[in-house]
């Protein structure tokens, strides 16, 4: 059988700690299947220019039989041209201390100068997934830099806080994290996020059940779980003195996969996407949402109810990244 055409997917920020965790996830076929060649491309700065050396050595050294070749560069246009993927993790993280807004105006300067590299010298089709933060706004800073680059390619990754929705409610449960589904991530990567339990289903012997009547305690799913969730990140960093790498390597995977590969039958994600104005979102914001993919297209679950305690947070949320864009413009003028 003829093997398949190489995929060309850029890490950006591969010398850091996210990188590091996520190239030899894709060099294993773990974001793009195991029947699928790579060539990765990895971009930093020159003052990590050594490092990023020193992670491609060890790629080679992993002897990966996916990966067929490694590009490692200082330079954008290099690092972008003909790419098929692109995640973006490059950029300054938060420190213990730090709100997200400090990290603001380092990092949007940065996304507006990859939006033109991407524009120009990506493959056409390249899908993007912006990982560094703020996330959603450094993805929308992409997205109005780069006006040639269809909407639906630029998203940003809310599938790591996802995947702490389904954490939390395994371990409550004491059910396998893989038997739970259809939580959803409304709104911004940041603490105003609102996990969201109400269409959520486990697996039981018994076929399948609404999350909320197994767990069968509303002041924890509507208090202790939602601020667990919300700020699962900050605890990383106060734990680690350093923000979460291997599972934000391992969702980035799950993000491309699900969007490339689509989704199961039945089960949503979230994704953080350009609002179209469904649940009255406003549009012209990168908001996160439930979403099904097929054929390489992402598209937003319709028709959830809302209730009135629901839509006050996707109104909070969405008033959140509302005034980061403005204060992103501020940064950037
Ligand atoms: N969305 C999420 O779920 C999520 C989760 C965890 C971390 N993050 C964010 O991801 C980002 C990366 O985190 P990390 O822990 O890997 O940080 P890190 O500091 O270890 O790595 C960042 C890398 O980016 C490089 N870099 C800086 N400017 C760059 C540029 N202009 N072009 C290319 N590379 C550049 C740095 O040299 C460094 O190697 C941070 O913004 C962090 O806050 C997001
Ligand atoms: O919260 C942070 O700044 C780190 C990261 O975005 C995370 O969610 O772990």
């Amino acid at each position: 059988m003829a093997s398949k055409e190489p995929i060309r997917v850029l890490v950006t920020g591969a010398a850091g700690q996210i990188g590091y965790a996520l190239v030899p996830m894709i060099a294993r076929g773990v974001m793009l299947g195991a029947d699928q060649p790579v060539i990765l491309h990895m971009l930093d700065i020159p003052p990590a220019a050594e490092a990023l050396n020193g992670v491609k050595m060890e790629l080679v050294d992993a002897a990966f039989p996916l990966l067929k070749g490694v590009v490692a560069t200082t330079d954008v246009v290099e690092g972008c041209t003909g790419v098929n993927v692109a995640v973006m993790v490059g950029g300054f993280p938060r420190k213990e201390g730090m709100e997200r807004k400090d990290v603001m105006s380092k990092n949007v300067s940065i996304y507006k100068a990859q939006a033109s590299a991407l524009e120009k010298h990506a493959a056409a089709n390249c899908k993007v997934l912006v990982v560094a933060n703020p996330a959603n706004t450094n993805a929308l800073i992409l997205k109005e830099f780069a006006p040639s680059i269809p909407e639906k390619n630029i998203s940003c990754l809310t599938r790591l806080d996802h995947n702490r929705a389904l954490g939390q409610i395994s371990e409550r449960l004491n059910v396998q994290v893989s038997d739970v589904k259809n939580v959803i991530i409304w709104g911004n990567h940041s603490s105003t996020q609102y996990p969201d339990v109400n269409h959520a289903t486990v697996k039981t012997p018994a076929g399948e059940k609404p999350v909320r009547e197994l767990v069968a305690d509303d002041a924890w799913l509507n208090g202790e779980f939602i601020s667990t969730v919300q700020q699962r990140g900050a605890a990383i960093i106060k734990a680690r003195k350093l923000s979460s790498a291997l599972s934000a390597a391992s969702s980035a995977c799950d993000h491309i996969r699900d969007w490339v590969l689509g989704t199961p039958e039945g089960t949503f994600v979230s994704m953080g996407v350009y609002s179209d104005g469904s649940y009255n979102v406003p549009a012209g914001l990168i908001y996160s949402f439930p979403v099904t993919c097929k054929n390489g297209e992402w598209t937003i679950v319709q028709g959830l109810a809302i209730d009135e305690y629901s839509r006050k947070k996707l109104d909070l949320t969405a008033d959140e990244l509302s005034e980061e864009k403005a204060l992103a413009y501020s940064c950037l003028s």
